[in-house]
């Protein structure tokens, strides 16, 4: 099989978000998609050598929207179409006095939308690029006088780490959680009774009413990526070991180079003529600020291409 990388930085459908000091997010309009996002240089996304933006069936990475609906979807593809469809600049790139990056996309109903999904909504996602972190608003506004929206939201992030089965979750205590891996039984609610969890074996799960915070840990990376979040309070936790729909989309080293997380409401009532706002931010931390300590020249560059 053919590889290439499937976008460089003079590629037009790519806007760029520079902060300076090598720390960039580009976005492409399809979906709202982040495609990389940089720290000093290193990124921090996984995103497929074999991704082909124009074949869905093909793209696997970054951080895409999931709207208006969560998981597979008897009017439409798995996770809705808001990752698939072309949105549009509502403001920026533009920079503020903190040295911050400002980007915001704006996807409004259509017909393609109309005939997945009949309702009239406008969907704002919010992009910041700060130092270390990035932070991401996303706004649904109902235009309707008299139709109620009832969706499911949230942001698929493919984090690229060394090994996902050297990553740990912490923060998740007491939660209730669907396990998809273990389809023997009929989904029932199991509950999660440690503070860290490893994901050394395949894993897919759903957890709901999450609070406020909460963190993996990536040993070989030496970093911890920390989540905060303010409506939205489930989220999924997931490894590519065991999805059945991903074979064409990962090179055969790229298995475990990525921790797979949505972080979401999946339960929105949005009354007419309303609007419903929710925010994250999600910060790379370090024990020793500096990046890991790099074995050769090559893993130096593993990092950065
Ligand atoms: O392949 P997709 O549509 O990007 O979805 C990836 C994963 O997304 C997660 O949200 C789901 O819990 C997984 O079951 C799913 O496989």
């Amino acid at each position: 099989m053919q590889k290439h990388h499937p976008l460089s930085n003079d590629d037009p459908r790519v806007i760029r978000m520079d902060r300076g000091g090598y720390t960039t997010c580009n976005v492409i309009l399809k979906g709202a998609s982040i495609i990389s996002w940089r720290i000093e240089e290193e990124e921090q996304l996984f995103f497929s050598r074999l991704s082909h933006l124009d074949d869905y069936d093909k793209y696997r990475g970054g951080i895409t929207i999931v709207f208006p609906h969560f998981q597979e979807w008897s009017f439409g593809r798995n996770h809705g179409f808001g990752r698939d469809v072309i949105w549009s600049v509502r403001n920026g790139p533009r920079t503020d006095h903190y040295g911050d990056v400002h980007l915001e996309l704006i996807l409004k109903s259509n017909c393609f939308t109309k005939s997945n999904w009949n309702y009239d909504f406008e969907l704002i996602l919010k992009i910041i690029l700060k130092e270390r972190s990035l932070e991401l608003q996303l706004v649904v506004i109902n235009p309707s006088k008299n139709e109620t929206l009832n969706f499911q939201i949230a942001l698929h992030y493919h984090l690229k780490v060394k090994n996902c089965n050297k990553v740990s979750v912490n923060g998740l205590k007491n939660l209730q959680y669907i396990d998809r891996v273990d389809s023997s039984v009929d989904l029932p609610f199991k509950t999660i009774n440690t503070d860290s969890f490893d994901l050394a074996l395949p894993i897919d799960m759903v957890v709901y009413n999450s609070g406020k915070e909460f963190q993996y840990v990536s040993k070989l990376d030496d970093k911890i990526i920390h989540f905060t979040k303010n409506n939205l309070p489930d989220l999924s936790i997931w490894t590519a070991g065991y999805l059945i729909n991903i074979p064409n989309q990962l090179d055969d080293d790229e298995w475990t180079g990525f921790v797979g997380t949505d972080i979401g409401n999946f339960k929105v009532y949005l009354p007419p003529q309303s609007t419903w706002s929710a925010s994250q931010v999600i910060e790379i931390k370090r024990e020793n600020k500096t990046r890991g300590i790099f074995k050769n020249f090559i893993d130096y560059f593993d990092d950065i291409c």
